[in-house]
């Protein structure tokens, strides 16, 4: 029996569950090339499935459920055995994880920021007045408001194709869109302009891909070991403890962002109402071995500002 570096059996077999969406399938294909160099004995088998999150399009995400909508069904796989491994945008995988799962790997971020799309306009900063922008993020939401009060703000529903289709056919001047999921589809042309963090700081996660096992499976576990990648765990870790310390599963206008400078863990968030007439933000710099601390710090500090007021206006 052959040994990777952990010291457990090198796998013969994984199965990753994934939804159909096509950044769904090249995120878990991305992984099963990624595990099929690290275990060329391996077959690496896909699990494709369709979640509620990917049936219900007609209504924003925040009205019928979140995020958890776009993971019960993999975990269900995991579960029944059908499936080791579910790949997830970690965008996506709730802040709460139930009792049988792990989240063993997170592996290199891709350019974590929001991205801007028109065919129309170069920049939000070209957009008149009154000029109709889509998105179904209240995060994005809430800091355009902020940001471009002139701006119409309007809901955006469907996985990235159907998005850029309405777009395309004119229901919008323009939309915003994680780069991240762009790129990965080969669409990157499509961006016109990156939004700097000042100006649309990203969601906790946004960009990085999460591995999710059961708890009780230390070797699927050990097999995915060589992609976590330290930084981006690290990162991701801090700002899901703001969301998670913040925001529960309730869906919130809160925007949460790590980065690794000079060896420090430098985090960033914020809180607001949707139509940006309130909010408020805090940074914070650590040690990245206190990521979750450093999360749970950072929401004190933006409770102590007032966010706890907003997040009672919300509901
Ligand atoms: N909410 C859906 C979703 N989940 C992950 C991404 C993009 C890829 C990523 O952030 O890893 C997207 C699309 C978007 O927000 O534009």
């Amino acid at each position: 029996m052959t040994r990777n570096e952990s010291g457990s059996a090198a796998p013969e077999r994984i199965v990753i569950a994934t939804r159909e969406s096509r950044l769904a399938l090249w995120q878990a294909e991305h992984v099963k090339a990624r595990l099929e160099a690290l275990y060329p004995a391996c077959r690496v088998e896909l699990l494709g499935m369709t979640t509620r999150g990917d049936q219900i399009l007609d209504r924003p995400l925040a009205k019928v459920g979140g995020k958890g909508l776009f993971v019960k069904e993999l975990e269900t796989a995991l579960l029944d055995g059908r499936a080791d491994i579910a790949v997830h945008s970690m965008k996506d995988v709730p802040m709460e994880m139930a009792e049988p799962f792990a989240l063993p790997c997170i592996s290199a971020r891709e350019l974590p920021l929001d991205a801007f799309v028109s065919s129309r306009y170069a920049s939000l900063d070209d957009m008149p007045p009154g000029a109709v922008v889509g998105t179904s993020s209240l995060r994005r939401e809430s800091q355009l408001h902020m940001s471009y009060p002139y701006l119409a703000v309007t809901s955006l529903r469907g996985n990235l194709d159907t998005r850029l289709r309405k777009l395309d056919e004119g229901q919008y001047d323009a939309i915003i869109l994680a780069a991240a999921g762009l790129k990965r589809l080969g669409l990157g042309e499509r961006i016109r302009a990156l939004l700097p963090s000042e100006v649309s700081l990203p969601a906790a996660g946004q960009g990085a891909l999460g591995i999710e096992c059961l708890a009780d499976r230390p070797e699927v576990a050990a097999w995915l070991a060589p992609l976590n990648d330290p930084d981006t765990s690290a990162c991701v870790r801090a700002e899901r403890a703001v969301a998670r310390a913040l925001a529960g599963s309730c869906e919130v206008p809160l925007g949460a962002y790590a980065e690794i400078r000079a060896g420090r863990l430098w985090l960033r968030g914020f809180v607001a109402l949707p139509d940006g007439s309130r909010m408020v933000r805090a940074e914070r710099e650590g040690d990245p071995a206190e990521a979750e601390a450093l999360g749970r710090a950072l929401a004190d500090e933006l409770r102590a500002q007032g966010a706890e007021a907003i997040l009672a206006e919300l509901g």
